[in-house]
């Protein structure tokens, strides 16, 4: 990883109806990391998101890819670049798990340059690093949510994109799938950024936000920031870090706080 940003965002936030839901938020993504982004329940990260992703445009400040401001690119511009996986991505149509990850190429086809061997390639890639190959002539609408999932990835790492970003990705995961996935994102060469509910998942990020009320409350390395103290503060929750006897990752132990 290196420390310049892919992507900045410049005092950004989003209201409806005159509710902040997203206040002021600064943040510098940098090249190759993993970054986690955590918050309670409604503290807006999948509103960051989707700005971040460029399919909402922010109610004010500026976000720009590698010092472009992505406002002035084109929707097919961006989908070169960034891709989000959504918590609530589904489709009533008939198709296969081939046809789903082949959707992801669908910014890079144009008339001069249709459907070919590097194409094929990626999707093939893509099926292979979910572990989805054996299932991939299988219909979308007999798949688990735990597959559904892997199928998403599938067609985001099929799009190529540079930086990745990713809704509550573990959802539905069972916990071998859940760490495989995590893995696999911390192993493609690519940048990002993850929404994430379980802190065990965040300890493993190269970086974490917090967010809390649409504001963000901290930034910084996992070990660093998610204290006993931000832990009370953002999640009304006692929490205590507890090193693994075996020397793998630390585990936090919690508690909840039943009046604040
Ligand atoms: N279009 C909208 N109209 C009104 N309120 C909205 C709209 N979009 C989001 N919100 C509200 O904004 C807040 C933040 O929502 P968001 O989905 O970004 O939170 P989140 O941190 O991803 O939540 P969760 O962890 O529950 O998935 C929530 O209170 C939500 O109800």
């Amino acid at each position: 990883m290196n420390h310049t940003a892919i992507l900045d965002a410049h005092g950004i936030g989003w209201s409806v109806q005159g509710q902040p839901i997203v206040s002021n938020v600064d943040i510098s993504v940098r090249h190759g990391e993993t970054l986690g982004l955590i918050g309670p329940n409604g503290s807006g990260k999948s509103t960051l998101l989707r700005m971040l992703a460029g399919l909402l445009t922010p109610t004010y400040g500026e976000i720009c890819f590698d010092g472009k401001p992505i406002q002035q690119m084109s929707r097919r511009q961006i989908a070169r670049l960034i891709t989000l996986v959504s918590q609530q991505a589904e489709t009533e149509d008939r198709i296969t798990v081939r046809d789903a990850v082949e959707l992801g190429r669908t910014p890079w086809l144009t008339a001069l340059s249709p459907w070919g061997a590097d194409d094929e390639a990626a999707v093939n890639q893509a099926l292979r690093a979910v572990d989805m190959e054996a299932m991939s002539t299988r219909e979308w609408n007999t798949l688990s949510g735990g597959e559904r999932q892997r199928v998403h990835i599938a067609r985001a790492h099929a799009q190529s994109p540079q930086l990745l970003l990713l809704d509550e990705p573990t959802n539905h995961l069972d916990i071998h799938h859940q760490l495989a996935i995590l893995d696999l994102v911390k192993t493609l060469p690519v940048t990002s950024v993850i929404a994430l509910h379980d802190i065990h998942h965040a300890l493993r990020c190269d970086r974490v936000m917090v967010l809390k009320a649409g504001k963000k409350v901290a930034l910084g390395p996992p070990a660093d920031i998610l204290t006993s103290d931000l832990m009370r503060h953002v999640f009304s929750v006692d929490a205590r870090i507890v090193p693994d006897p075996a020397g793998g990752a630390s585990l936090i132990s919690f508690q909840r706080i039943h009046s604040i």
